[in-house]
C-alpha cells in the first residue's frame, strides 16, 4: 500500500506555481463533447481524475492527444455508448458525461459515480434540469438512463445551488431549442470557465458568474482552443501549509480574487498576506487567534478547503469553530487528525478545534481534501514521520505534490 511520508516541522519556503483547476478540468473534457470538431484544452492539470476522464472519452470514441499540459480532443467520431458501469464509478464528475451526451446525442446511460464519499452527494438536481428540458430519466439498477426526442429550453429553479447541477444543465440547454433559465445558479469560477468554453464553441450562454444564467441553444457547435482556469483549491492548501509551518511562500499562477474567503479569514487569523497581480505570498507568524469559519457556496469559504483549514486551526491560540453549509458531515478527516493529537470535537456541522501541539502518527487519507489536511497537519509535527495512507485519493487534486513540498524544503517522500 502506497504511503505518503512527512517529516515535519520545516517551515516551507520558496515559490510554488498552481496547475490548472481539476474541478474545471474535469467539466471542460466532456463539455468537448458537444463540438463538431477538435477542442483543445490548454493548462490541463496531471491529475489522477483527468487520466480518467480521458479514457472515458477513449472509450466513447474520442481521439486525444495529449501534448505537455495541452490535450487536443477530436469528438467528430464519438457515439454516446452506455456506460452503466466501469471508470464512471471511479470518479464524481462522470456525471457531465450525462448533460454533454444528452445535448449532443438526446441520449445517455450513465453508471451513478464515484469521487469522495464523505457523506451521501444526491444527483437529484442534475435530473430535475433534464427532465425541464423536455428529457425522460429513468434509473436503471443504478444507472440513469435519459432519453429526448428534442430538447427544449426551460427555466429551472435549482432547490439547492449545486455546482454540478448549474454546468450539466448549461451543458444540455446548450444545444436545446430555444432559452433556458437557471435561476439559483452556483457561482464558482469553475461555472464561469465552462461557460467560456462553451461560448468559445459557439453557444450562447449569458451571466455565468451570477445567480441567474440564461442559454440560447444552437444547433450546432464547433472547436476551439481554451485555457484552464488555475486551481484555486490547490492555492489554498499551499497558504495553509505556508501559514501552518509559519514558512513565506509565494503562490503563483493563481486568480486571487478566487481566494478573497480564505485570504481574509487568514488575515484574521494573523497571519501575513500579500495579495498581487497572479500570486499571493503568505508570510507565516509564531501565534495565531482562533476564529470562526463557516464554509459556504462560492463567494464565501470553500468546503473544499475546509478540512485543511482545520489543520491549520489547530495551530491557533484557543477555541475556533468551523462549520460546514455545503457537506454538514464533511469531518472523516477529524478522527484521524485526533490520533496525531489534535483536540476537536464534532457537533452537528461544526468541528470545534482547540489549540494544541501535533505529533506524527500512522493515519489514513479517507478522502482527497482529508489527504490534504493531514499533509498540512503533518507537516507542522516536530518530531518524527507521519505515514499517510489512501494516497490514491490525494492523486484526484494535487499535481506533483512530493515534488512541490520538496522544492519548498519538506522533507516529503512516496513509499511502498
Ligand atoms: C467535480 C466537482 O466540481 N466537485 C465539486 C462540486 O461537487 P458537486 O457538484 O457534486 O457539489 P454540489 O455543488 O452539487 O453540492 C452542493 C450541495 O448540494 C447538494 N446537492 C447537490 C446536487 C443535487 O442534485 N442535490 C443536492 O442535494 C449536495 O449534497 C451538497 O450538499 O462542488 C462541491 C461544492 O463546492 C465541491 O465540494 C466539489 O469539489
Ligand atoms: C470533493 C471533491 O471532489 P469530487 O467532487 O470530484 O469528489 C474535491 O475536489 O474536494
Amino acid at each position: 500500500m502506497e504511503k505518503l511520508m512527512i517529516r515535519g516541522g520545516r517551515p516551507l519556503r520558496g515559490t510554488v506555481g498552481i496547475s490548472g483547476a481539476k474541478n474545471s478540468a474535469i467539466a471542460l473534457l466532456p463539455a468537448a463533447i458537444l463540438a463538431e470538431s477538435e477542442v483543445r484544452l490548454d493548462n490541463l492539470p496531471h491529475l489522477s481524475d483527468v487520466a480518467i476522464y480521458t479514457e472515458l472519452l477513449e472509450e466513447l470514441g474520442g481521439k486525444v492527444r495529449w501534448n505537455s499540459d495541452s490535450m487536443s480532443i477530436d469528438p467528430s467520431g464519438m457515439r454516446s455508448v452506455p456506460m452503466p458501469n466501469g471508470r464512471v464509478k471511479l470518479l464524481r464528475a462522470s456525471y457531465y458525461l450525462m448533460g454533454a451526451l444528452l445535448g449532443r446525442f438526446g441520449e445517455a446511460t450513465i453508471g451513478l459515480p464515484g469521487g469522495c464519499n464523505f457523506e451521501p452527494r444526491p444527483i437529484d438536481q442534475h435530473i430535475k434540469g433534464f427532465e425541464a428540458l423536455g428529457a425522460v430519466v429513468s434509473n436503471e439498477h443504478g444507472a440513469i438512463r435519459i432519453r429526448a426526442k428534442e430538447l427544449r429550453g426551460a427555466k429551472i429553479y435549482l432547490d439547492v445551488v449545486s455546482v454540478g447541477a448549474t454546468i450539466n444543465i448549461m451543458l444540455a440547454a446548450s444545444r436545446a431549442k430555444g432559452f433556458t433559465v437557471i435561476e439559483n445558479a452556483a457561482k464558482e469560477p469553475e461555472i464561469v470557465d465552462v461557460a467560456t468554453l462553451l461560448s468559445a464553441m459557439g453557444a450562447k450562454i449569458k451571466g455565468a458568474g451570477t445567480e441567474t444564467i440564461r442559454i440560447e441553444g444552437v444547433s450546432s457547435m464547433h472547436g476551439c482552443r481554451h485555457s484552464i482556469i488555475p486551481d484555486r483549491i490547490q492555492a489554498g492548501t499551499y497558504m495553509l501549509a505556508a501559514a501552518a509551518t509559519r514558512g513565506d511562500v509565494l503562490i503563483d499562477n493563481i486568480i486571487p480574487k478566487h481566494m478573497e474567503a480564505l485570504t481574509a479569514k487568514l488575515q484574521e487569523m494573523g497571519v501575513h498576506v500579500y495579495e498581487m497581480d497572479e500570486a499571493i505570498r503568505v508570510i507565516g507568524q509564531p501565534h495565531y487567534e482562533a476564529v470562526d469559519v463557516k464554509a459556504l457556496v462560492y463567494p464565501g469559504f470553500a468546503t473544499d478547503l475546509q478540512s485543511p483549514m482545520t489543520s491549520l486551526l489547530t495551530q491557533a491560540q484557543g477555541v475556533s469553530i468551523l462549520s460546514d453549509y455545503v457537506y454538514s458531515n464533511r469531518f472523516k478527516h477529524v478522527p484521524e487528525l485526533m490520533r496525531m493529537g489534535a483536540n476537536i470535537r464534532v457537533e452537528g456541522r461544526s468541528a470545534i478545534i482547540e489549540g494544541s501541539r501535533l505529533n506524527a502518527a500512522k493515519v489514513r487519507a479517507t478522502d482527497l481534501r482529508a489527504g490534504a489536511a493531514l499533509a498540512v497537519a503533518a507537516l507542522t509535527v516536530e518530531e518524527g514521520t507521519t505515514e499517510i495512507t489512501g494516497v490514491e485519493y490525494i492523486d484526484r487534486g494535487y499535481e506533483r505534490l512530493v515534488e512541490h513540498l520538496s522544492n519548498l524544503g519538506a522533507e516529503v517522500w512516496r513509499e511502498g
